[in-house]
């Protein structure tokens, strides 16, 4: 039941001297779920709360049952996080060691990795650049990289912080294309780009900390492109 639900429960996260999210309750279930809203609205902590990176200051959060201020190693693993410049997440020297890293960090068995990371490069169109080092990646390659890499490790739960910010017209769509149309995980996708916010299942509108608005993509950025307009 638990599997595939996030449950935020008047959680609030305060920072030394800014409330970021401000008694934020909700359920989702839906696969496909974007995050908009203003400039410093509270989007980015919303995320980083799902994997436990901020833990919340009041409140009660589960992540597919788990809670992630208490259980950080299991939500680590359920949910994986995808941010908007790559290289802050590539680790590892060269492309196939890099989507290798955590199935090593796991234990797995040589064999298996090797199986796994060839089929995962396969899949993304990496396989000619396994052995790269990955500074030598167009920054649409690498951003494939760091989903190659967090989606090796099967998540239940992929959280992406504007995924496609760094890339040009043809990297955005195939960057969006795999996120919104082939993954079949989960997505949490907080972004400034309001036709990819339209292509999900639910819309979540922050302001000031605050859940402002939610439900159908559609009506919630129609709401939020004429609150935007307002002088
Ligand atoms: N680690 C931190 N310490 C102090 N304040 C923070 C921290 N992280 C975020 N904030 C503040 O919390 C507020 C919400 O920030 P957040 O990054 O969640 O907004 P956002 O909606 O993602 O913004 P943007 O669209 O600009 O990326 C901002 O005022 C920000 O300055």
């Amino acid at each position: 039941m638990s599997d595939h639900v996030i449950g935020f429960e008047h959680v609030s996260v305060r920072f030394a001297r800014h409330t970021a999210l401000r008694d934020v309750s909700v359920r989702l279930e839906q696969r496909r779920i974007a995050v908009i809203g203003s400039n410093g609205s509270g989007k980015s902590t919303f995320a980083r709360t799902l994997n436990g990176l901020i833990v919340a200051s009041e409140g009660e959060i589960r992540v597919h049952g788990i809670d992630p201020a208490r259980e950080p190693k299991q939500v680590r693993q359920r949910v994986g996080f995808i941010f908007s410049n790559p290289d802050t997440q590539i680790i590892m020297p060269t492309v196939a060691e890099d989507v290798a890293f955590s199935l090593r960090r796991r234990g797995l068995p040589r064999a298996e990795i090797r199986d796994r990371v060839t089929a995962a490069l396969n899949d993304f169109g990496l396989a000619a650049e396994a052995d790269s080092p990955v500074h030598e990646l167009s920054s649409g390659q690498k951003q494939l990289l760091a989903l190659c890499a967090v989606l090796i490790g099967e998540p239940g739960l992929v959280v992406a912080d504007e995924p496609t910010a760094y890339l040009d017209a043809a990297n955005s769509r195939r960057i969006a294309g795999f996120l919104l149309d082939r993954m079949p995980q989960q997505l949490v996708l907080i972004t400034h780009d309001l036709r990819l916010a339209a292509r999900c299942d639910i819309a979540l509108r922050f302001e000031g900390g605050r859940l402002s608005d939610q439900g159908e993509p559609g009506p919630v950025i129609a709401r939020y492109e004429e609150d935007q307009e307002q002088p």
